[in-house]
């Protein structure tokens, strides 16, 4: 491998062109599919599967299509910079681990797992407040690596400020509140597996440790797992919430707030008129609304009502380092990937997501410096071309 840049790009290839990474699959659809391989049916299903008839989940894809890069040639890459700023922090790759829950149905070690991964290679996560583990586990073995807390409200707003209190106390830098799910959606592969995992108490791991929660309960929660599952099942999710609601999240955390799943650019100028530190533009992977907009093209029109004014993020169908470019070509800041991490969990644990985050941060690296570019901030939507 000829020139290979600065310390970041070092770390990225270290090993990558070795023999013995021939046991890890490469691209993501050989991902998917040794995770279908090894995974139960039903688990599959529940990661992979999207509202309805998945027809978001392939809008998603098809986005990305629809847009062509255009390489510029002579341009001197042989060294690359990778790095995002965001939130007064730096990141070293312009992709994050976006919050998935559950994640003991895919692998036991789950977000610990996927927590030591990332923290390896610098890539922020993102945790679930239906992480199977808690928090404060998770956040431990990031060993002060950057991550943010993901929140879905509860009906009981004593327990929301627990979480975020804890979270802030766990070494949380932000809280990205996520606003598409205000009722459980209409998956079709679930229903049809009769798979609700939720409502066996897959992820729960932060409720199970926190004290209001534990003392509403009245109970020992692991003592009494249906009584604890019920009742998380009565306070979980708070479809009623509105704009306004959210003064109360600003009131107990000091940390930056993001909010996911903006789709409609008057939405992102709600977001500005209530004072958000940053947006992150996502239909939930295709798992929400069937037949919605595909977060690409949304993206564009959030851009323009933004006008710069807080940092865009996107997330919905990354797969590829060309997918990262497009992405911020059409002006995210950054992107989140969600289900190829988790298939790389799937299939090897931690190594296996560490292998993901590799590969997709080669592939970025290697396809900036064939668009003819050195840096991300030199991308814009000069690249790219309309199909
Ligand atoms: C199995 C699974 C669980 C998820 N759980 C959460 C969650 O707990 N909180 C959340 O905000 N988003 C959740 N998401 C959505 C992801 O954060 C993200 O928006 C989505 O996976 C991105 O799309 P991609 O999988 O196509 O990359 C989940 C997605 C999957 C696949
Ligand atoms: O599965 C999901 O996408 C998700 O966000 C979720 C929501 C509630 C409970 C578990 C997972």
């Amino acid at each position: 491998m000829a020139s290979v840049g600065n310390e970041v790009q070092n770390q990225i290839y270290e090993g990558m062109f070795s023999p013995e990474q021939k046991r890890l699959p490469v691209s993501f659809e050989d991902w998917e599919k040794a995770a279908n391989n090894l995974l139960a049916k039903h688990s599959f299903d529940y990661v992979a599967g999207g509202a309805g008839s998945e027809e978001t989940v392939h809008n998603n894809r098809d986005a990305f299509k629809r847009w062509q890069i255009v390489p510029r040639m002579l341009n001197d890459v042989g060294s690359r910079d990778l790095r995002v700023h965001l939130l007064g922090h730096t990141f070293p790759h312009p992709f994050m681990l976006a919050p998935i829950g559950l994640q003991s149905i895919i692998h036991p070690d789950g977000e610990v797992a996927v927590a030591k991964a990332a923290a390896k290679m610098g890539v922020p996560m993102i945790v679930s407040t239906v992480s199977s583990k808690p928090m404060e586990e998770i956040s431990a073995a990031a060993d002060g690596s950057p991550k943010w807390y993901q929140l879905y409200w509860n009906e009981d707003p004593e327990i929301t400020a627990s979480f975020l209190k804890r979270a802030e106390r766990a070494g949380y830098t932000a809280i990205v509140i996520t606003l598409d799910a205000p009722v459980t959606p209409w998956k079709e592969r679930d229903l049809t597996n009769s798979y609700l995992p939720f409502m066996l108490g897959e992820g729960i791991g932060n409720y199970l440790t926190d004290p209001v929660f534990c003392k509403k309960l009245g109970c020992d929660p692991e003592s009494d797992m249906k009584t604890t599952i019920d009742y998380w099942g009565q306070i979980f999710g708070n479809p009623k919430v509105t704009w306004d609601n959210l003064s109360f999240i600003r009131e107990h955390t000091n940390l930056p707030i993001l909010l996911k799943g903006i789709l409609h650019p008057n939405d992102a100028k709600l977001a500005l008129e209530y004072g958000v530190d940053g947006i992150i533009v996502s239909n939930h992977g295709g798992r929400q609304v069937d037949g919605s907009v595909a977060a690409l093209d949304a993206l564009p029109e959030i851009v323009a009502a933004v006008q710069n004014k807080v940092p865009i993020l996107m997330d919905s169908g990354i797969r590829r380092g060309a997918d990262v470019l497009k992405a911020l070509a059409l002006g995210a800041t950054s992107v989140l990937i969600g289900r190829p991490y988790i298939y790389g969990l799937a299939v090897a644990g931690e190594e296996g997501v560490e292998q993901v985050l590799r590969q997709l941060a080669a592939d970025i690296d290697l396809t900036l410096a064939l668009c003819g570019k050195n840096s991300l901030s030199s991308i814009d939507r000069s690249l790219l071309r309309r199909k």
